[in-house]
């Protein structure tokens, strides 16, 4: 028998995921696209310029900009010594109670966001050729999980395990609009993105070329 919501009908099929990482489609509305967008180009605008990450002599393809703690390898400070020493932007309120809606909509759980205070974000942009190799999530002391969400070009996410960055592990497109969340056994796991498809950000999200992530964290540090 045929049943009447198959796989066949489901635009994208759910892809089975390690315990504590969830995928949520189309979790944030274009609107709400749109604004965090209009964010990201005031955050660009300073006090730190978006800027490639070096990791030793190698300048990462993809182009970040920081919130809370400025982020590089493999620390977070205050202020951004290999950029311009200049402090920070501050992590919004409004990030916070995004974040712990964001643990709520991912696990099912009502009160999976009420100890979840993300005090760092790291705002990546992804031009049609940026990737990120496979790599942990470890400057931080604390465990909590890390909450991503992206915008604009579609991307092949590739979610892996917590030993190694080989097999297995599984690609997931993340869409603009998606949340992901990785937590609990899953907060260690491995993970980079593959590929950015180019010219698939859909019609209103803001954004026209290339893909915008940002991932909340908790760091563990103290001012
Ligand atoms: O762009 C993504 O989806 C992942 C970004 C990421 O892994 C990171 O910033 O550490
Ligand atoms: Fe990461």
């Amino acid at each position: 028998m045929n049943p009447l919501f198959g796989d066949d009908m489901v635009e994208r099929p759910a892809v089975e995921l390690p315990e504590g990482a969830h995928h949520v489609p189309g979790w944030l509305t274009l609107e709400q696209q749109r604004w965090l967008v209009d964010r990201f180009h005031q955050w660009r605008q300073g006090p730190l310029p978006i800027r490639s990450a070096k990791i030793g002599a190698h300048e990462m393809s993809v182009r970040t900009v920081c919130l809370g703690w400025h982020w590089r390898p493999y620390q977070y400070t205050r202020d951004a010594v290999d950029v311009n020493g200049n402090r920070v932007l501050d992590f919004p309120d409004w990030m916070v109670r995004l974040g712990r809606k964001a643990l709520v909509a991912a696990t099912g759980d009502p009160h999976a966001g009420d100890e979840y205070t993300p005090d760092a974000a790291l705002v990546n942009y992804y031009d049609e050729t940026a990737k990120m190799g496979m790599h942990q999530d470890k400057d931080e002391r604390s465990m909590a999980p890390v909450v991503s969400l992206s915008i604009g070009d579609t991307c092949r996410f590739r979610f892996g395990n917590t030993q190694h960055h080989n097999k297995p592990y599984q690609d997931v497109d993340l869409v603009s609009g998606d949340l992901f969340v990785f937590g609990g056994p899953s907060r260690l796991a491995y993970h980079g993105v593959t590929k950015v498809h180019p010219g698939t950000a859909p019609e209103g999200c803001g954004l026209e070329h290339g893909r915008i992530n940002i991932t909340m964290r908790v760091t563990g540090l103290s001012t």
